[in-house]
């Protein structure tokens, strides 16, 4: 017996030439993507001041409010990879990932309420200049090197899955398309500044957000509408069933998601200088808080759109696992892109809408990408050496490293291919194994006041040597969460009685355990980010106590949030002081007089560190 959905599959694969799909109202909506963006770019390079001062060019004047902030945060780390990643693996593992959407929780909670109130305190340009106030310069030079290191691999990824799997499907010219992605984005960055990323931002997000929606709607009424969706996708669902399974190799479980999920959280909206420079941006405190409680809802609503996609994809498809076979191992985005081909032809602007959303993502990944790289390579490796720099040639200086990151981003694309798996799974490891480590170091300056400048070095190393034995141990041997609920590319799967088809491969794949080193390797890659950060805590705590505990009174103010302080606010004052040894300078900053204070230490830190003036300067206005 067959289904609606299988009717559908059947009359739609194989597909036509899929290159006549294309009319040119689909032309015209890709190019007015391209030309409001760089119109957008254009205006702020003509408009206010003229993008002359670094101040402007990298910090948006800090005058942003939040919706644009709130909606450019979500774009940051929203790209094609998501987009086609999402439904891929919705398709091929069943809905468990969707629950990542309760992390968003905890994830967003305590940025907003633990490290924007530090951060913004501190007045930074760059989230590193943080470890230097709470540790030393060579603490914030690493940190510093290691966010780039995590930006530029991961901005290859993001420019070349998009490229890749239109070449795929719609026989785009994939290094044609890797330029001119890469090629507009640098104009605009770098002729606009971070006030043209964000308002670019603003309207990529709305554009990527249209063009899901336009596929859910017409992949639903092919597919026979809702009830047909629902039934389809619910003859199925009792496979895709809750896992609370412990156990730490398993791929996407409560624990892996809702715990793990966090982690990975922090690591982009906590400390990830992308976000943080939006943070800064804010016209005050207040409104950057506020931007990070409306990433909640929108960031729930591109999770529910492209998990949708995934399950409306699903209900056409199931029956008919015909994977463009043996091409190539990545073939499930490809097999997205595809879909969607299939369900928008004979729609003249459709096909248009998506590859525009699908490049909205990229670019308005790849732009934050490039300023926020800017910023910290000028804030963090280049000022401090130049201390006497003048205004007109730091801000010259920093359109120029927004422009080379540009093109390193393209000769990134090249490496992109060599590192196989999902892209959504390649994505998510590389914040896990560079992106935790990074967080680890930022709470241990933030939560653990013992910890000294050795302990954190030593901490980051070790962080990141473990994150990259386990990384590279699983890509090797190809361990880490390849269980797949339907069975690999290139297999048919023909059979009317789906359920069984699907059960038998989903036994033939659990059945095997890795044991020894393997099963370390094996570690769900939604682990990472935990897991990389609690060794750079762990290491770091003990170094600092072997070598020296830093003293409370040595403690830059404000860089410390009292956490024992806070969850022992039962205890009388005087045992609190004793056991967490913390100023408790998160209460005072709330009193009136507190900005005075602040400045005051912070300008005294200031010429204890011997930092240059340029920083007092824009701190005080
Ligand atoms: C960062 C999360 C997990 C937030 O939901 C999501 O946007 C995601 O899975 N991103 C994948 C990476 C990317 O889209 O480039
Ligand atoms: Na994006």
């Amino acid at each position: 017996m067959k289904s609606a959905g299988g009717r559908v599959a059947e009359q739609l694969l194989p597909s036509p030439n899929q290159q006549s799909l294309f009319t040119v109202v689909d032309f015209v909506i890709f190019g007015v993507l391209l030309a409001a963006s760089l119109g957008i770019g254009l205006y702020h390079a003509l408009s206010g001041g003229r993008q002359r001062t670094t101040q402007e060019f990298l910090m948006a004047d800090r005058s942003m409010k939040c919706l644009p902030v709130s909606l450019s945060l979500i774009a940051s780390f929203q790209s094609a990879v998501a987009i086609i990643g999402v439904p891929a693996e919705i398709y091929t593992h069943g809905t468990q990932y969707w629950f990542i959407g309760c992390a968003y929780i905890l994830g967003l909670l305590i940025p907003a309420h633990v490290f924007i109130p530090i951060l913004y305190r501190l007045r930074l340009s760059s989230a590193y200049q943080y470890l230097e106030l709470r540790f030393s310069k060579p603490v914030r030079i690493c940190g510093t090197l290691t966010f780039i290191f995590q930006m530029v691999i991961y901005m290859g990824v993001c420019v070349y899955t998009p490229a890749f799997a239109l070449n795929a499907v719609t026989g785009f010219e994939l290094w044609g398309t890797v330029l001119a992605t890469g090629l507009v984005c640098t104009l605009y960055t770098t002729i606009g500044g971070l006030k043209a990323v964000i308002w670019t931002d603003v309207f990529q997000t709305l554009v990527m957000f249209a063009g899901q929606l336009a596929v859910i709607v017409v992949g639903v009424q092919k597919t026979g509408g809702v009830s047909e969706v629902c039934s389809e996708v619910s003859s199925v669902f009792s496979l895709f069933g809750f896992s609370l399974n412990p156990d730490p190799t398993e791929r996407h479980t409560f624990w892996t998601l809702g715990v793990g999920g966090v982690f990975l959280m922090l690591s982009l909206y906590g400390v990830n200088q992308a976000q943080v420079q939006r943070y800064l941006s804010a016209r005050t405190e207040k409104d950057a808080v506020r931007s990070c409680y409306m990433v909640f809802p929108s960031l729930q609503l591109a999770l529910a759109l492209s998990c949708v996609m995934g399950l409306v994809m699903f209900a056409c498809y199931y029956l008919y696992v015909i994977v463009h076979a043996k091409q190539t191992r990545r073939c499930f985005p490809q097999m997205v892109i595809s879909f969607v081909m299939d369900m928008l032809q004979g729609l003249p602007g459709l096909p248009g809408l998506f590859i525009a959303c699908l490049f909205s993502a990229a670019l308005s990944t790849i732009s934050s990408a490039f300023n926020s790289l800017a910023t910290v390579t000028m804030e963090d490796l280049i000022k401090p050496h130049f201390p006497a720099m003048t205004e007109a040639r730091a801000t010259l200086l920093s359109k120029a490293l927004a422009m080379s990151y540009g093109l390193l981003c393209l000769a990134m694309a090249y490496l992109t291919h060599l590192m196989g798996d999902s892209v959504l799974q390649v994505a998510l490891k590389i914040f896990g194994m560079v992106g935790g480590p990074i967080l680890g170091l930022f709470c241990l300056g933030i939560f653990f006041p013992w910890a000294n400048s050795t302990g954190a070095l030593a901490g980051l190393g070790a962080g990141l040597a473990v994150a990259f034995w386990v990384g590279i141990g699983s890509i090797v041997t190809r361990s880490s969460g390849t269980k797949s609920l339907l069975p690999a590319c290139g297999v048919v799967l023909l059979s009317d009685n789906t359920t069984t088809a699907i059960q038998t491969a989903l036994g033939n794949v659990t059945l095997s355990r890795p044991s020894g080193l393997k099963r370390f390797y094996s570690l769900s890659y939604m682990w990472y980010s935990a897991f990389n950060c609690s060794t750079v805590i762990l290491i770091g705590l003990i170094i600092s106590f072997l070598t020296g505990p830093m003293k409370a009174e040595d403690v830059t103010p404000g860089t410390v949030y009292p956490l024992l302080g806070k969850l022992l606010c039962f205890l009388p004052e005087r045992h609190k002081k004793k056991l967490c040894g913390v100023t408790p300078q998160v209460q005072t900053v709330r009193s009136r007089a507190a900005p005075r204070i602040v400045n005051i230490l912070i300008l005294k830190t200031c010429v204890i560190l011997n930092r240059p003036t340029f920083l007092t300067c824009n701190r005080f206005k």
